[in-house]
């Protein structure tokens, strides 16, 4: 499927959906495809229901979104029409952040970090050659001298249960602290310089076996936690950060009933993740509405995430969703989570319904006293 519309870097937020395809499981159990890809901007899940009567009926809900992947759409897709067209944005001291949520099992971590194209990987690739190409420009036009030092330092860590563990140094605890100009900062966190993609791909593959993981409702192999991977260009001698990119592979979200048969633990990580999300869902639709406040101290994740909820970051959020008649509801929760109009749409409604129901109220009153006084 060709895209039909542009990135462009002056978007704050952009959201993206990625449907996965079938595996072999849902293929053998005939579960069916329900969510089609209508165009670049439009998906339709069909849901299939039943009436009163007991009759099947198939109710068709329409989204929109700034761009939706179909199954055919390969990793290398997804990063040409999100996260690349930022690079140049980081390279210009931009900070920018790269989300990707959804149901257990919808291909989140297939998305981020979990393929051997990932868009972390193609991120590094970018963000080092041009940053390479950056230094010999500087070079040749005899600039500043820093041009030709950049480099790129990764850290990856997780959030599980509302504390910090670093990836990449054998689990250790970290700390956040707020300095007194609001600056989180996680004390204690290792920055690994990466000089090539080799070095990116291992301390990535290093820091995924280094991820909790446990069985959710719905998926065995599931992650339990969210994943941070943070790339900053810097200067090497100046230490000085250019730009940043966070790629954040979120804990899979899942309803409260389908936890209920798990244990104590399960259903408590279930709690602190949906928890989370409702909290960044806060801060991104703050942000997006350009509003002065943003709610990020609800819980450790929108805490560490703060410099991302300002005016010189960009977002990009990828809804990874399942495709099948099973899955449709966590699909439908994950697609109105997306979809950020949601909340607008039931402002405009409550504000119009409101007056309508005074107004009809108002009516009947007078004609019940005009049946009285007749
Ligand atoms: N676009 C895709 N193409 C092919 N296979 C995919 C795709 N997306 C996901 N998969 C496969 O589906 C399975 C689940 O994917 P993944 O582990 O990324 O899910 P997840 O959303 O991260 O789940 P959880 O939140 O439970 O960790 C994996 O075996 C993965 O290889």
């Amino acid at each position: 499927m060709k895209p039909q519309h542009n990135f462009s870097t002056s978007d704050r937020i952009r959201v993206c959906i990625r449907k996965r395809p079938r595996n072999d499981k849902e293929v053998k159990s005939n579960d069916p495809d329900i969510v089609c890809i209508t165009n670049s901007c439009t998906v339709t899940v069909k849901e299939q229901k039943m009436s009163l009567d007991l009759s099947r009926y198939i109710h068709q809900h329409v989204m929109h979104f700034d761009e939706v992947f179909d199954d055919s759409s390969s990793n290398a897709d997804v990063y040409g029409r999100t996260v690349k067209p930022l690079v140049e944005f980081i390279l210009n001291k931009g900070v920018a952040v790269c989300f990707s949520f959804g149901q257990t099992g919808a291909g989140k971590t297939y998305t981020m970090i979990g393929d051997k194209f990932t868009m972390a990987s193609a991120t590094a690739a970018a963000t080092t050659s041009s940053a390479t190409a950056a230094a010999a420009a500087a070079t040749a036009d005899n600039k500043n001298v820093n041009d030709e030092n950049l480099g790129l330092w990764v850290s990856f860590y997780e959030i599980y249960c509302g504390q910090l563990f670093d990836l990449l140094n054998d689990r250790k605890k970290l700390i956040v602290m707020e300095k007194h100009n609001k600056q989180v900062c996680i004390t204690g966190l290792m920055e690994t310089y990466v000089k090539d993609l080799n070095a990116l791909i291992q301390a990535i593959n290093y820091g995924r076996s280094n991820r909790s993981r446990g069985c959710s409702g719905v998926n065995p192999v599931s992650s339990r936690s969210h994943a941070v991977l943070q790339f900053d260009v810097r200067c090497k001698d100046s230490n000085r950060r250019i730009g940043r990119l966070t790629f954040i592979d979120l804990a899979g979200s899942e309803r409260a009933s389908d936890a209920m048969m798990c244990s104590k633990q399960t259903r408590q990580e279930g709690a602190e993740i949906n928890q989370s999300l409702l909290a960044l869902k806060e801060c991104i639709r703050c942000l997006d509405q350009e509003q002065p406040y943003k709610p990020y101290r609800q819980s450790k994740l929108t805490h560490i995430l703060r410099e991302s909820f300002t005016d010189n970051c960009r977002t990009v959020m990828i809804a990874n969703i399942s495709p099948t008649q099973s899955a449709c509801e966590n699909t439908m929760n994950t697609l109105r989570y997306a979809d950020r109009c949601v909340f607008v749409c039931v402002c405009v409604s409550v504000l119009c319904v409101v007056p309508v129901c005074f107004y009809l109220f108002y009516l009947c009153i007078m004609f019940i006293c005009y049946k009285i006084s007749s």
